[in-house]
């Protein structure tokens, strides 16, 4: 029987908290969802109509039609949609109707793990855990351009640079729900860290909190 355990994973683009996560949701038996594919998934369908993406009208619909239960990461992989995904995030309106389906994954029996960029701040602020990855930016950079690299593709490292600091001034810098980590977050900055190192460090913070729940 799954642990009811609910962790919520925050951190700017390719910091790693989607691995993490994946990993986390694995070895505690919890279900994973990656928010950030639902606002791909609006801008994809956007991008597919040829809406301009500021048209909140159709992007609420386009919102309203998002099925968590049929997101295909790869399909919505690509670069062009991960940059009209953080342009129809800022609408307040697609954010409000993401956030109700995330909130009902949330509250699923047994727990979940769920990572974005506003989940310990908006989406889960009750959350039992609560982590905010980071990694320097060029580090980010790096590991983006191997994953394109390991896939067959081909990316200049600083357009990679360019586009995942222009990402963040939008991420961080927007009205509704900025990135930012919640004040209770465990910062961890795995810049220095491998993927099995910063997921120890990850199970250990989990690992803390079930024993003090056990104590309380
Ligand atoms: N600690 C780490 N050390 C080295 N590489 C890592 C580490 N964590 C993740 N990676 C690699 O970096 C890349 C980006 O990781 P990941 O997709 O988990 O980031 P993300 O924060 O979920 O990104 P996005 O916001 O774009 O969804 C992946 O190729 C992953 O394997
Ligand atoms: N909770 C979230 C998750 C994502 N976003 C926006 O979507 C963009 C794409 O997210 P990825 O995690 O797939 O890179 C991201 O840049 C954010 O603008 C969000 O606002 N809230």
């Amino acid at each position: 029987m799954p642990l009811p355990l609910l962790i919520a994973i925050d951190g700017p683009a390719a910091s790693g908290k989607g691995t993490l996560a994946r990993r986390l949701a694995d070895y505690f038996h919890l279900a994973h969802l990656d928010t950030g594919l639902t606002y791909r998934a609006v801008a994809h369908e956007m991008l597919r109509r040829g809406w301009p993406l500021d048209d909140a009208e159709h992007a609420v619909d386009a919102a309203g039609q998002v099925d968590l239960t049929a997101l295909d990461k790869h399909a919505l992989s690509a670069h062009a949609v991960a940059d009209a995904a953080s342009k129809v995030a800022v609408i307040p309106e697609v954010r409000r109707v993401l956030v109700d389906k995330q909130r009902a994954f949330a509250a699923q029996e047994g727990g979940a793990v769920i990572d974005g960029r506003d989940i310990g701040t908006v989406v889960c602020p009750d959350a039992e855990v609560k982590l905010f990855v980071t990694a320097s930016a060029e580090v980010r950079a790096g590991r983006r351009l191997r994953d394109i690299e390991s896939r067959g593709g081909h990316a200049e490292l600083d357009e990679i640079l360019d586009d995942i600091r222009r990402r963040d001034e939008r991420d961080m810098g927007r009205a509704d729900s900025p990135l930012r980590p919640a004040t209770d977050a465990h910062l961890l900055d795995t810049s220095e860290m491998s993927i099995e190192a910063a997921f120890q460090a990850a199970r250990a913070i989990v690992d803390d909190a079930l024993a003090k729940r056990k104590q309380a």
